[in-house]
């Protein structure tokens, strides 16, 4: 994300349904009167700004629509809760490039560019509110439209976690067998970067959507701790021994186009050796399926047993020889263990 798209987030947050800005906005846009506001009187805006009149009055949704009511730009304090300044004149660089027709939304864009500062338009003619930042324009759409995309982000979202749930079982089969290749985690990276990166996706429009974007919120956050606990469970368990720069989370600097690319993704992951080779699970990931096991116990059994194959493999009083492991608890992992080498071998590892 570059700054300025960084920059825009906090705006918009600020810009959200049900805060006051925007509730202002709202009304302006009701009454067709159009608006030009500029956030922060730095000493660019003071320099390109003649007419109109000083003020220093707490920011309301009331005073912002009467004030629109005048020709003029208003200008706002830096964090947005007074209003300093109201009917300015503001003379930009005219040299400076513009796509925007309309003499509003030309100065808006140039006074961006020259000062930094966001610059919010409500357009009469056409009905939008526009966020200009640096030389970008974000277009504030209202809460219905945003809603509408957001839920449809959230549906796509439910259909990539359902096939990569389907990838996970298996992987467990493969682990199971230890027939995993460095081919089959990253066609898992994949899968997981796209939840992710959707993920994202949603969660700009959870910020643009304020208070409506509650629900939305909920449900992402129960995705996005999952997809966070799979991704450092996968590190830990397939982390070669000679390397620290190794993790899956490391596909979040490819660009999506590099995505589809398998090598690309292995190197970056850093795996250092072919696709096609393979390689076993220390374990992480399937333990920690197995209910009350402290991450201390998790940790003695991977290294008592060195991996997956040797925890399998193991006895109850080969399990109960580990530290921290009781009858009860070594009597749970052995049927834990049994119950996954059982549905694996009864579910064939093909797609
Ligand atoms: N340089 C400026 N400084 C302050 N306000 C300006 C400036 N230029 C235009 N405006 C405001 O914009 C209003 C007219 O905008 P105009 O219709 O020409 O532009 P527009 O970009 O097409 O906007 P809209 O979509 O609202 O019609 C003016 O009445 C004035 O309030």
């Amino acid at each position: 994300m570059s700054q300025t798209d960084a920059r825009a987030r906090d705006y918009r947050a600020q810009l959200a349904p049900g805060t006051p800005l925007r509730h202002g906005l709202e009304r302006i846009l009701r009454g067709r009167t159009g608006a030009l506001v500029v956030i922060g009187q730095t000493d660019i805006i003071r320099r390109i700004s003649t007419g109109g009149f000083a003020l220093d009055t707490p920011f309301t949704p009331t005073a912002l629509r009467e004030l629109a009511k005048m020709d003029g730009a208003i200008i706002l304090s830096a964090s947005g809760d007074r209003i300093v300044a109201a009917g300015v004149q503001l003379m930009p660089d005219a040299d400076l490039d513009t796509e925007e027709t309309g003499t509003r939304h030309r100065t808006a864009d140039r006074v961006a560019q020259q000062s930094g500062c966001a610059v919010i338009t409500v357009s009469a003619s056409m009905n939008t509110i526009s966020l200009f930042l640096d030389d970008q324009r974000y277009p504030i759409e209202a809460p219905g439209a945003i809603l509408s995309r957001a839920n449809l982000a959230l549906q796509t979202l439910e259909r990539y976690r359902s096939r990569l749930r389907g990838i996970l079982r298996r992987l467990s089969v493969l682990e199971v067998q230890d027939q995993v290749t460095v081919q089959d985690l990253v066609l898992l990276a994949q899968r997981l970067e796209m939840v992710r990166r959707l993920e994202r996706e949603t969660a700009g429009y959870v910020t643009e959507l304020g208070t409506d974007g509650r629900l939305i919120e909920l449900q992402l956050l129960e995705v996005n701790a999952r997809a966070t606990d799979l991704s450092e469970a996968l590190t830990n368990d397939y982390r070669p021994d000679d390397t620290s720069e190794f993790s899956f989370d490391r596909t979040i600097e490819l660009p999506d186009s590099d995505l589809a690319d398998l090598a690309l993704v292995a190197r970056t992951i850093g795996f250092t050796v072919p696709l096609e080779a393979e390689v076993s699970p220390r374990g992480y990931r399937q333990l920690a399926s197995v209910q009350r096991l402290p991450h201390t116990v998790v940790q003695r059994l991977i290294d008592h047993f060195d991996g997956l194959q040797g925890i399998l493999g193991a006895s109850i009083t080969e399990l109960r020889q580990v530290e921290g492991v009781g009858g009860h608890r070594a009597r749970a992992l052995r049927d834990f263990l049994t119950q996954l080498t059982e549905l694996s071998y009864a579910e064939p590892p093909g797609e």
